[in-house]
């Protein structure tokens, strides 16, 4: 009979590793930048009462992580039993298109956004980083709080939630936790969260604007990572007093008109700072990451689990269908 090579979410979990995912999303992140991967703008579809569906193909060539794959992710903001963000990828080999596995990819997307914020964090706001805000409470809000503590030397870490009884609860569970030897913290509004912040994370895709220009700090780094059809969380005039950075044109382009609309020039590409083509601002100011997520991160990542998943389980036959 036919088999398929399922890797589920506890195996993920199991294999990942922050040193391990932040240099794969770095590599991926730099490959795009010296056009070493092939991904269209994505397709999101509109399912309605804000259900989304995105569909992410692409294709990495690299030589220790090349990887061929596409990755499903829905989106329903009002579950409560399962998580609202839930992800498959497709692995393909690369050299024939034929299936390698499917990949539980939930965990790989929170991870990898984390790590992409943490990449972004490094080439534009490396020093003096004592206070992270974070806005939203979610799973993103949540992995951040982990990746960007375990990266940088942050004494406090803030979080504001539109129920703060779930800014709370999470607080409480970093804190019993014991990993990190910062202080996470609850706020009661989102200006006393992000006063004084010298990093910054928005996590809730509202259409609402959250995040004011007046409250920020004048060199604050904010990795933007809400994603929605009509996101607004952060106020235009933060853009317009902003250098903004993307993840990558084609996405920009069709995901951010509201921001060229508005006439925000973006200054490049992460990956263009990685390669050293374009440099951080040399004065201080604001700087933005606007985090769309890439599929050839995922292709990545989906790669790097596989190998190891056949590497450490002894898989003799690692094709999928036999
Ligand atoms: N940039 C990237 O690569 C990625 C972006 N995302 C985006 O990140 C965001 C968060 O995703 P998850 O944490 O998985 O979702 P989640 O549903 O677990 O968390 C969302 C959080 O935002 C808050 N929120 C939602 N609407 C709000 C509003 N109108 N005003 C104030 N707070 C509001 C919720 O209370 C919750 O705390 C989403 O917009 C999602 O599309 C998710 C994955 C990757
Ligand atoms: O990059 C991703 O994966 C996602 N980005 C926006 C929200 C859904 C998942």
């Amino acid at each position: 009979m036919d088999t398929l090579m399922y890797i589920n979410e506890n195996r993920v979990r199991e294999l990942l590793d922050w040193d391990k995912v932040f240099e794969v999303t770095e590599k991926a992140m730099e490959a795009v930048a010296r056009n070493r991967a092939i991904q269209n703008a994505r397709s999101v579809t509109d399912l309605n009462q804000s259900n989304l569906l995105f569909v992410m193909p692409g294709r990495l060539n690299d030589n220790d992580n090349g990887a061929l794959g596409c990755k499903i992710v829905s989106y329903f903001p009002q579950n409560t039993n399962l998580p609202p963000l839930m992800a498959n990828i497709v692995l393909m080999d690369d050299a024939t298109g034929a299936l390698q596995a499917v990949i539980a990819a939930t965990e790989i997307t929170a991870w990898r956004t984390a790590a992409a914020s943490a990449v972004a964090t490094k080439y534009l706001h490396n020093e003096n980083n004592k206070i992270l805000a974070i806005i939203g409470a979610g799973a993103q809000a949540k992995i951040h709080a982990v990746c960007l503590s375990y990266f940088f030397k942050f004494e406090e870490v803030r979080v504001w939630n539109r129920n703060e009884e779930r800014a709370m609860k999470l607080v409480a569970e970093l804190n019993d936790d014991g990993k990190s030897k910062c202080r996470f913290t609850a706020c009661g509004s989102v200006q006393s969260c992000v006063a004084d912040a010298d990093v910054l994370v928005t996590t809730t895709g509202a259409d609402d604007t959250l995040l004011k220009l007046e409250w920020l700090k004048q060199d604050v780094h904010i990795n933007a990572v809400g994603v929605s059809l009509n996101c607004r969380e952060i106020d235009d005039e933060v853009y317009k007093a902003s250098n903004v950075y993307i993840d990558h044109w084609e996405g920009a382009r069709d995901e951010l008109k509201h921001l060229l609309d508005i006439g925000i020039q973006f200054k490049g590409q992460i990956g263009d700072l990685i390669c050293g083509s374009i440099k951080p601002p040399s004065e201080k100011s604001i700087t933005i990451f606007e985090s769309l997520g890439m599929a050839v991160e995922d292709c990545a990542m989906a790669r790097m689990i596989y190998d190891l998943h056949v590497e450490k389980s002894n898989v003799t036959d690692k094709r999928v269908v036999k």
